[in-house]
């Protein structure tokens, strides 16, 4: 897959590494806005090599219950290593990722932090694993940095680790967090990004006191009609399909800006050919998503009341966008968990996931 455009979001991002690490970044957006995409494209094709190590942490395809899962997406255990003492592996490890061995390569393509094994067999002996760990880290980039390389970390899916707590209630989250704040706002060690689509946690952290001052975010939405339709045109070269101006304003009119939809139907078409049955296809799967939803919330699907979020639901024929005090709290929870609507935190507005979805609450009710 080539990458298109998004040069406004890369810029941002580039800009931010320039300067000494001082927030968090969460970046957010609806589903399947391209927010891994953009961040690995800015890891491996856009950032200059001589001054970043990137690590990336995956939490997305990991079913993360207790700590020691969240430890084991940190790490990759060097399981040929003898070396118990993490400073000493730490140092040479640094060596090797400066030296841009052939180590370095498989980092840039989001690799987890190197641990050795008799290490990081120690680190699950002990009651308070986390603090071996986030020394190690530090102790890593510190070393880095001594260097003259800025250690990037990126978690991909963060809110995977939302209900996971440390010994007895404190939750992980907060504890990752004091350290993240640790190595960027008070030492500046490294550059921090954690991406989410998960409106409700970008909105849980939003509201957290504690983290002001110390937490900034990236939106990366759906794309603008101008950019989408330029998208379109992208595409059908790439996969040599003849696409007129009224081909392209019927896609965008069914899936809007949503980078993975207009992929799927431009593959589609190089097979399927008559656009219009694929376009009524998604929107009639989208269609009986959103049906099913309501038969179960008008069996009563945990207490929500069903023409409540009918009521909801129609107040988007006539509009994309609402502030978010239009619809009750309990029900637009439950619309965002079942990815009908989307947040936006920073704006205080709520909007459908895509415009499939808009299309199909129009054509609902
Ligand atoms: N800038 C882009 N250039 C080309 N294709 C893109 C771009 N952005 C997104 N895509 C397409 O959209 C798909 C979904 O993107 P991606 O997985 O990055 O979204 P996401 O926002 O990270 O998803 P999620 O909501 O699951 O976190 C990609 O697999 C790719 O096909």
């Amino acid at each position: 897959m080539k990458f298109f455009n998004r040069e406004k979001e890369i810029n941002e991002i580039l800009l931010i590494l320039e300067e000494e690490p001082n927030n968090i970044y969460f970046i957010y957006g609806p589903l399947n806005s391209g927010k891994s995409t953009l961040i690995r494209e800015v890891i491996t094709n856009r950032l200059d090599k001589s001054k970043y190590i990137p690590f990336f942490i995956d939490f997305r395809t990991r079913n993360i219950l207790n700590v020691d899962n969240f430890i084991e997406c940190l790490f990759e255990v060097d399981e040929k290593s003898k070396i118990d003492d993490f400073r000493e592996y730490a140092k040479s490890l640094a060596d090797l990722l400066v030296k841009g061995s052939e180590e370095i390569s498989k980092y840039y393509l989001g690799m987890p932090i190197k641990v050795p094994k008799p290490f990081f067999d120690r680190i699950f002996s002990k009651r308070d694993k986390s603090a071996d760990v986030y020394q190690y880290i530090e102790y890593l980039f510190a070393k880095l940095n001594e260097k003259g390389k800025k250690p990037i970390l990126i978690f991909d899916e963060l809110q995977m680790i939302r209900e996971i707590t440390l010994n007895g209630n404190r939750l992980l989250l907060w504890s990752l967090f004091q350290f993240l704040v640790a190595l960027t706002k008070v030492q500046h060690l490294c550059h921090v990004f954690c991406l989410s689509s998960d409106s409700l946690f970008i909105e849980y952290i939003y509201g957290k006191a504690e983290l002001k001052g110390g937490v900034d975010y990236i939106l990366v939405d759906d794309f603008d009609k101008k950019t989408a339709l330029k998208f379109m045109d992208f595409l059908a070269k790439q996969k040599n399909i003849n696409l007129t101006n009224e081909d392209k304003e019927l896609i965008y009119s069914y899936v809007g800006g949503k980078a993975k939809y207009i992929y799927d139907v431009i593959v589609k078409l190089k097979a399927v050919k008559d656009l219009k049955y694929i376009l009524e296809t998604k929107l009639e799967e989208e269609r009986n998503h959103l049906e099913e939803l309501l038969e179960k919330v008008e069996e009563d699907y945990e207490g929500i009341n069903y023409d409540e979020v009918l009521e909801a639901l129609k107040l988007f024929k006539d509009n994309y966008e609402l502030p978010k005090s239009k619809i009750k709290r309990k029900i637009r929870i439950f619309l965002i968990k079942e990815n009908i609507l989307f947040l936006n935190p920073q704006k205080g507005t709520l909007k459908p996931q895509s415009y499939l979805v808009w299309n199909a609450i129009k054509r609902m009710l």
